[in-house]
């Protein structure tokens, strides 16, 4: 478990650029600290979208070797491949495309949760039993993926076993919701997935934000990353932040359980701490 350590910016503009360039920084630094590869988890919402774009006007981008470097997502909204909603197009429109045709990035490094084959017809005819189905097999072939790509050579372990096993992501990116929610995972006791513990990615169905079909890591997976920092801006979060900041672990505020091996950063704006009393900021 990490402290917390909170980075305050009075212009959310200035604190997206600020992650942007940080995890640029992130990534040359390892370059020389680790076997090179470096596996850096996005999530969608505002902030990292924003940050995706600013990292595309940075100069650090241009130093950088990104054939080393691979993308995941911490959740994702299970929907058509061409949906305006999904955050993997988000971040190929914001970030991610451009290095693709550039060819700076090789498209076997994006990995992408699954993304719903149904027409809109179809999907909005389904009943419970097969979206559970649905987001439950792309939640699995997730866990296939991170196995591959950061399991134990030669070995292939469980989901449970995986869960504290395998590589964990480098860095991971979060945003979190209104009610508290990071990833996809939203408050009990309304939902569960939360306390999900012996599964990489789980599949989740009637989330309170819209759309209701979705995957996410695990918060024990994601909460092993080495590095964690969480972006959050505005009043409208400011409860939940309190929540938070309240307790560890706390199922009714998901985002209490977000940790980082070796480091957890919170970037955030003055009116989101509005309800909280902390003393680490730096
Ligand atoms: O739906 C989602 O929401 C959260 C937070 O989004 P924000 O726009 O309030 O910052 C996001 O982190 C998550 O990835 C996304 O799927």
């Amino acid at each position: 478990m990490s402290e917390r350590v909170l980075k305050v910016y009075d212009d959310a503009a200035v604190m997206a650029k600020e992650v942007a360039h940080r995890t640029l920084q992130a990534v040359i630094d390892a370059e020389h600290s680790t076997d090179g590869r470096y596996d850096i988890g996005l999530t969608g919402g505002s902030d990292s979208i924003q940050a995706l774009k600013d990292m595309a006007s940075d100069s650090l981008v241009r130093v950088i070797d990104w054939s080393r470097v691979h993308f995941w997502w911490g959740d994702e909204r299970f929907v058509s491949a061409v949906d305006p909603d999904r955050n993997a197009l988000q971040a190929r429109r914001a970030f991610l495309g451009g290095l693709v045709e550039q060819g700076l990035l090789p498209e076997s490094n994006i990995h992408e949760m699954a993304a719903d084959r149904r027409s809109v017809e179809q999907a909005s005819r389904a009943e419970d039993e097969e979206n559970d189905q649905l987001v439950s097999q792309a939640a699995v072939q997730y866990a296939r993926e991170l196995i591959h790509q950061l399991g134990p050579a030669g070995a292939t372990p469980s989901q449970a076993e995986a869960v504290t096993c395998i590589k964990p992501l480098d860095l991971l990116v979060l945003g979190m919701g209104p009610d508290g929610h990071f990833g996809s995972l939203f408050p009990a006791p309304a939902h569960h997935e939360i306390e999900v513990t012996d599964r990489l990615v789980v599949g989740v169905t009637h989330s309170p934000k819209m759309p209701p079909l979705r995957v996410s890591l695990s918060a024990p997976f994601m909460a092993r990353s080495t590095r964690t920092w969480m972006m959050t801006k505005g009043a409208g979060k400011a409860h939940a932040t309190a929540g938070v900041f309240s307790r560890r672990d706390n199922p009714e505020f998901p985002s209490s359980f977000a940790d980082g091996a070796e480091e957890f950063i919170w970037f955030t704006t003055p009116d989101t701490l509005a309800e909280t009393s902390v003393d680490n900021r730096r």
